[in-house]
Parts: C-alpha cells; sequence; structure tokens
C-alpha cells in the first residue's frame, strides 16, 4: 500500500497579541493510502481547516512533519493537489466555462488542449450545456459542479476539501458526494476532506480521524469497510454513521 500524504507529530500554535499562544493542534499523527478518502471529523473550531491547510502546504506546522508524495507540502507541483473550499469562489465576470479554465492558468498546456479538457470536464460533471452561463445564472448544486470542475480540470491526484459541500441542501449535497466517489475512482485520486457531518464522512471516507479540541488531538481513527457507492439509507451506513456521532 502506498501512502499518499503522512503526517507525523503535527503540532501548532497561533501567536496571540499580549497572551499566550493558542495551542491549536497536538501531536497528531496520520497516513492517506494513495487513492483513498480521509476525513477529519470534529467539534467546531477544533482545528480541521488549520490541520487541511497544513497539509495544502498555506500554513508551516510549528513542530512534526508532513509529506505529501513524499516532499514538504510547498514543494510539491501545484497541479498535482486542488483545494476546495466551503464556497465556490466563481467568478462573477466569468462564465462557467472561463472560471473551469482557470484552473488550468499555471499549466504548460496549449490553447486547444487547454478548450478540450475544459470541455472534457464539463462534461464529466454534467455543466456542458452552461458553458456560457454565468455564476448568477447556476443553481447551487451547478456552481458547486463548476467549483468542482475547476478543481478537477488539471488533473491533481490529490483532493483537499474543507466542507465543500455544507451551504448546499440535503439531496443536492447527496447528489454532489456521489459525484466525488465517481470522479475519484475515475482519476484513482486521493481525497482529504474536512467535515462536521458525520453521514457526509461515512459516505465519503474510507477512514475517519477524529479530532477533540483545545488543543486539537487525535481521539480515534475509524476505518470505514464498506464498498462505494454508499447508500446513505442503507442500514451499515446508519448505523456507523450514529456510532461515529456518539464519538464526536
Ligand atoms: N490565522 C489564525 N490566527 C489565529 N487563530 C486562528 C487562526 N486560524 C484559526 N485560528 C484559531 O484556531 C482554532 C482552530 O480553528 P480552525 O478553523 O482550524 O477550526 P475548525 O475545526 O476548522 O473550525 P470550524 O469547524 O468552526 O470551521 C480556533 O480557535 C481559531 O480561532
Amino acid at each position: 500500500m502506498s501512502i499518499a500524504i503522512c503526517l507525523s507529530k503535527v503540532s501548532k500554535w497561533f501567536a496571540r497579541p499580549n497572551r499566550e499562544p493558542l495551542h491549536v493542534l497536538s501531536d497528531i499523527s496520520f497516513e492517506v493510502p494513495r487513492n483513498s478518502s480521509v476525513a477529519i471529523v470534529g467539534a467546531s473550531g477544533c482545528g480541521k481547516s488549520t490541520l487541511l491547510n497544513i497539509i495544502a502546504g498555506l500554513l508551516p506546522p510549528d513542530e512534526g512533519e508532513v509529506l505529501v508524495d513524499g516532499s514538504q507540502p510547498r514543494n510539491v507541483p501545484a497541479a498535482a493537489v486542488t483545494y476546495m473550499f466551503q464556497d465556490d469562489r466563481l467568478l462573477p465576470w466569468r462564465s462557467t466555462a472561463s472560471n473551469v479554465h482557470f484552473g488550468l492558468e499555471t499549466t504548460t498546456l496549449g490553447k486547444a488542449e487547454r478548450q478540450a479538457r475544459v470541455a472534457e470536464t464539463l462534461e464529466l460533471v454534467g455543466l456542458a450545456d452552461f458553458a456560457d452561463a454565468y455564476p448568477h445564472e447556476l443553481s447551487g448544486g451547478m456552481r458547486s459542479r463548476a467549483a468542482l470542475a475547476r478543481s478537477l480540470v488539471a488533473r491533481p491526484s490529490i483532493m483537499l476539501m474543507d466542507e465543500p459541500f455544507s451551504k448546499l441542501d440535503p439531496t443536492t449535497r447527496s447528489q454532489m458526494h456521489k459525484e466525488v466517489v465517481r470522479i475519484a475512482r475515475e482519476f484513482s485520486m486521493t481525497v482529504v476532506f474536512v467535515t462536521h457531518d458525520a453521514e457526509e464522512a461515512v459516505v465519503l471516507a474510507d477512514k475517519v480521524i477524529v479530532l477533540k479540541p483545545r488543543p486539537g488531538r487525535k481521539e480515534t481513527e475509524l476505518k470505514v469497510d464498506m464498498p462505494f457507492p454508499r447508500d446513505p439509507v442503507a442500514a451499515d451506513v446508519t448505523e456507523t454513521v450514529r456510532s461515529l456521532r456518539q464519538i464526536i
């Protein structure tokens, strides 16, 4: 089993004026096997986003080490890792296709290749008919699909997601879960995502890392050994969701 991401003994403090630094993360270690999906769950403020930002290389750990594809996160090629945020961050003055194209603008692909890649990716997320629409003309679910397409267009091997579907209604969120499972398998991607939703964790993840707050530390690691796609109302899923809720 090859390891895509490895965290060993990661700790983080944030400086505060006139107070001792805030200890946000303490001694966190876990591995993310390649082509697997790992959820980071825990109460609000326990450091989930901070941990994801450290994996993305947006923040350095103060202690411990993170390796992504065997390298320090900041040395990993930009196109290899994508980050989906809570809000879709679509540029309102750009069409859907142009927003998706944005995800290719740091790559060396030629113009024709880029256009083909954008079209293929819009097809993949079911937005081919809305290539020319502007963000304000899209529904919440469609905007989320457009953001997903922008994340996928450079064909990253690792996708980091910080509660990307939390603003969607339950039905649309469920549809996006199916899309992510399908696309992650189709492109052999490794996915790490933050959520406070136990159902989302159980439906999408092979492994769930449960954090406890102040300072954020790993309470437990739960393996979810069920075939994909997972039906959120199936008995084994709801049972696992129930037991996870008791731990969070
Ligand atoms: N840049 C920063 N400077 C100072 N403190 C910060 C910074 N970013 C986060 N914090 C603090 O670190 C703690 C963890 O924040 P973080 O956003 O990682 O938690 P979270 O588990 O993702 O929360 P939520 O579920 O509410 O999004 C919080 O107490 C927060 O106030």
